[in-house]
């Protein structure tokens, strides 16, 4: 096992979720679990080829993704929500190219009809199935890889109320193309607030991620490809074990760009197990309350920019 996780050192693991070996406990699981670990100690993420989600269902939410993006911005607007973070986001003068938008529990009908009634009062059938159909494999490989995560840190006992704990958040992305004398930075180098997000695009890449040494990788868009990236959440319940991922969208193509991001976000307390505390790694975070976190980010502007805000609300 050693030389082969010797074999993804220097670049971003990828590992098979559609491999037919990858059961609980066998052989490729174990091998499994060690490169996501890596990935996420090393890089903050790694990649996910999982083809339960196939081209046609890929195309489809992308299709669906242009509609959306397509209506007039007040209708957009009309997303509103008392849960942070979880408004449209556009005609941001310091991020002129972005927009985004989304809604929470995307698998579930009543969420995925009430978001598609919002934006098509007359409703729009097409566009609630393809985001449920889309979301529900984005949940799987969620579960499979978390239980990942957490078995390579001998944790496999917490996994389920994690699971049960977790919800998830849709969010589409679009950048228009730059204008001439314009930023061609979609979205500056940041962390995401998430525990965990799954980064999904289409054919116009765009996505980097930063790496420890202060490089850039560029992510190359793959319609069966899932970049499984940690949050501050995550960094905080692994005791900065995992980095957050740093990462940004550059627009290097004359094309508007699409992209979706799955938001995994956990209700109640999160404490740091205590496996994770050490010598090496002495507790470094008081009990995270993930919303409350959410919430301090999005409405103190102490919080939110300062050089880590997991550590500025949680830290010890
Ligand atoms: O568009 C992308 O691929 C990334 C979006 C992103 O990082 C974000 O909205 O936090
Ligand atoms: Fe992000």
């Amino acid at each position: 096992m050693g030389s082969e996780i010797e074999e993804y050192k220097n670049m971003i693991p990828v590992i098979d979720f559609t491999d037919e070996n990858l059961k609980p406990g066998s052989e490729s699981w174990v091998l499994a679990c060690a490169k996501v670990r890596y990935g996420l100690e090393e890089y903050g993420c790694f990649e996910a080829v999982y083809d339960e989600v196939p081209i046609q269902l890929h195309n489809s939410v992308f299709a669906v993704a242009k509609e959306l993006f397509d209506l007039p911005i007040e209708t957009k607007r009309q997303k509103t929500s008392d849960r942070p973070g979880s408004n449209y986001v556009g005609q941001n003068p310091i991020l002129p190219l972005y927009e985004s938008l989304g809604f929470d529990n995307p698998t579930s009908y009543e969420a995925a009809e009430s978001f598609t009634r919002t934006m098509w009062p007359l409703g729009n059938d097409h566009f609630r199935e393809s985001v449920r159909s889309f979301s529900k494999p984005m949940a799987e490989l969620y579960e499979m890889a978390t239980r990942m995560v957490f078995e390579s840190y001998g944790l496999g006992r917490l996994h389920d109320s994690h699971v049960e704990s977790t919800f998830y958040r849709l969010r589409f992305f679009k950048y228009r193309t730059p204008e001439t004398n314009e930023t061609n930075v979609g979205l500056q180098t940041h962390t995401d607030k998430t525990f965990i997000t799954i980064l999904h695009q289409h054919e116009v890449d765009g996505l980097q991620i930063r790496t420890k040494d202060d490089q850039y990788i560029d992510v190359k868009p793959k319609f069966s490809s899932f970049l499984f990236i940690a949050g501050d959440a995550c960094m905080a319940w692994s005791n900065d074990r995992i980095r957050a991922c740093e990462h940004r969208v550059i627009l290097k193509e004359d094309q508007p760009r699409y992209s979706l991001g799955v938001y995994s976000l956990v209700n109640g307390v999160m404490e740091v197990p205590e496996e994770l505390i050490d010598e090496e790694f002495p507790l470094r975070y008081k009990p995270i309350d993930h919303l409350s976190f959410l919430f301090q980010f999005f409405t103190d502007d102490a919080i939110r920019y300062s050089a880590c805000p997991i550590k500025t609300s949680f830290g010890v």
